[in-house]
């Protein structure tokens, strides 16, 4: 890591070569003084010449390489840059937020000399990770959690590699719109075993969200039949594998990510480092059994559409050894099992504060399914209420706040600031979800209605926004966004970047539909109230950061039957999922 110590409003860096290859909105004016001084050059000789003088020096004086201005962002302090204010902000996103209200929407920060930039809008971070996705999309090296940990297999750490490459389409291919409906029946299992488990017990919602949501993300990878408990030996040995990572790739967790030296001291003198490569042969070990057992059984002639069976039936197509599919598909369920839960958990929260939400969502259920049956996919065109629910819950309380860092693999320039090689970039969601430019005054407010268009369908994303849009987007379009998935991206509210969009978000929203559309189909989600019959509406803004997601603060509901002969409806329903 190189040290700049030179902090300002406007920052310079002139440690690295001049890029070649400079996008056009970096592109300062001179173009048009050029055009101005060439016309001027026409009117005599003599002028022509001074003018061609004049444009050689511009050129000189004003390229790029010798003004090399850094976006702006706080003063730090010699050697350590910015550091200790990272480290003394509890809610970075928050302060980034302030440090954008200051100094414009890109901010950029010295991080013991490792640059760092913050997008505050959706602009800024259109242009450049969706924009300049071949520069943009790598992602900063973590040594402990990335390198010793996970031994480089974790695909959502991973560089823009080769073994990143075959990873994400092997993702993809066993992830996108046509293969996620393959998860659609288990989707829909959980969905009705979720609201039987929350209507026998509202006490225990969360537990029954988190235990839904790792059977479903568990069974769509190793077809593991239902989990029954959120305790379950196999949820814990993952969920404790994910906390590992997660705790390591905090920016607190190891000096070492930012003195790098200490990555050579031997194992045998560093606590950490032994820990982490002995972690990484265990849960190699773990992870390897659990897909070895669904290659056994697909050896022994069972039929399986799990993501695991796919990896294993074109694992030659796709170019991946037994360990690398075994930590992708493990890396599936980390991705996917706790930020699915929270969005839940985000969108009950807002069942409790915003009643004529849950109202209106269960007008439209009455209205398209009826009473009769619960809903399923085939409805979901016809509820754009609930399309809507489902695109408000990802934007509400931005659970991944600051997204996942990414890299840049090569010089840049943006609006006339420099941007180095290596320069981690940091997406705020939690600023750009609530932008009210974009969504409104009322944008801390949850307001379907917001996603609605004056037909009532669901609108189109606004732009730049990477709203869930894909209800509304054309056939053909809707193909060319798969398909160029990897250079153009696609339409999904808080789970992007264009290359690296989430590549869960088909089953994620999948998920989320169907777990909402069934809920409040067959349940009332209530407040719990005091001893004088008060509501008890929880503070909406309070959240635990367990390090990958925020998620709200416990609080108690109600869930109770919401009509007569509802709660037979589901259990008939769950029936017809064995015959
Ligand atoms: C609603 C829940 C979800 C949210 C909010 C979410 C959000 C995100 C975000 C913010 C990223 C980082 C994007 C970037 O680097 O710009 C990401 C990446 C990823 N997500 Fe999701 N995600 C969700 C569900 C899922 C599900 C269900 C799966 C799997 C079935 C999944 C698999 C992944 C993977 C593998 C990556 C890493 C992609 C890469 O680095 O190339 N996610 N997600």
């Amino acid at each position: 890591m190189g040290i700049v110590s030179q902090f300002s409003q406007t920052q310079t860096d002139t440690s690295s070569e001049m890029n070649t290859t400079i996008p056009s909105a970096a592109v300062d004016p001179r173009p048009s003084v050029s055009m101005f001084l060439i016309r001027e050059a026409f009117h005599s000789v003599f002028g022509g010449l001074v003018a061609l003088v004049a444009v050689f020096l511009l050129s000189v004086y004003t390229k790029p390489s010798s003004r090399r201005i850094l976006p702006p962002g706080p003063k730090g302090v010699p050697f350590f840059g910015n550091l200790f204010q990272l480290m003394a902000t509890p809610q970075p996103w928050k302060t980034f937020a302030d440090w954008g209200k200051q100094y414009g929407p890109l901010v950029h920060l010295n991080i013991a000399g490792k640059n760092m930039i913050i997008m505050n809008t959706h602009k800024v971070a259109a242009d450049l990770l969706d924009r300049r996705a071949t520069i943009y999309s790598s992602r900063p090296n973590l040594i402990v959690a990335s390198e010793m940990l996970t031994g480089g297999m974790l695909l959502a750490f991973q560089g823009y590699t080769d073994l990143w490459r075959r990873m994400r389409r092997a993702a993809h291919e066993g992830l996108n719109s046509n293969a996620a409906k393959n998860y659609h029946a288990a989707q829909e299992k959980e969905a009705i075993l979720l609201v039987q488990g929350v209507l026998k017990d509202s006490n225990n919602w969360d537990d029954e969200v988190k235990r839904s949501t790792a059977s479903m993300i568990l069974g769509a990878i190793y077809d593991i039949p239902t989990v029954e408990s959120c305790h379950d030996p196999q949820v814990a040995y993952v969920n404790n594998f994910v906390n590992r990572f997660v705790g390591a790739a905090s920016p607190k967790a190891h000096y070492v990510e930012y003195f790098t030296w200490m990555k050579y001291i031997p194992s045998s003198m560093a606590k950490w480092k032994r820990e982490a490569l002995e972690w990484y042969k265990r849960d190699s070990e773990y992870l390897g059994k659990m897909y070895g057992a669904v290659k056994g059984r697909l050896r022994n002639g069972e039929e399986s559409t799990s993501f695991a069976a796919s990896l294993i039936r074109d694992d030659k197509h796709l170019g991946l050894s037994d360990l690398e599919s075994s930590w992708l598909a493990a890396t599936i369920y980390a991705a996917g099992s706790e930020t699915s839960s929270t969005v839940m958990a985000w969108f009950i929260l807002a069942m409790i504060a915003y009643p004529e939400v849950q109202k209106k969502a269960q007008e439209e259920l009455d209205a398209v399914v009826g009473r009769d049956r619960m809903p399923t996919f085939a409805d979901r065109d016809s509820l754009p209420y609930i399309n809507a629910c489902v695109r408000e819950a990802l934007r509400w309380r931005a659970l991944t706040p600051m997204g996942a860092p990414h890299e840049t693999v090569e010089d840049d320039w943006y609006e006339g600031y420099f941007i180095p090689k290596g320069t981690v970039c940091f997406a705020n969601q939690w600023a750009m979800n609530r932008d009210t430019d974009v969504y409104g005054a009322d944008s801390d407010e949850f307001r379907p209605e917001r996603h609605l268009d004056q037909d009532g369908q669901v609108a189109c994303p606004y732009p730049d926004t990477h709203d869930e849009g894909s209800l509304t987007l054309p056939r053909q379009l809707w193909f060319w966004s798969e398909v160029c998935l990897d250079r153009t991206g696609s339409y999904c509210s808080i789970m992007t970047y264009i290359s690296r969009i989430c590549v869960g978000r088909h089953v994620a929203t999948n998920g989320l539909f169907i777990n909402i559309a069934s809920l409040l189909w067959a349940a009332t989600v209530a407040p719990v109230t005091d001893h004088e019959g008060r509501p008890q509406i929880p503070d909406t803004f309070d959240h635990i950061n367990n390090g990958l997601v925020l998620r709200p603060i416990p609080f108690k509901c109600n869930v109770k039957s919401r009509f007569k002969g509802a709660e037979a409806i589901v259990s008939q329903t769950r029936e017809s999922f064995h015959s």
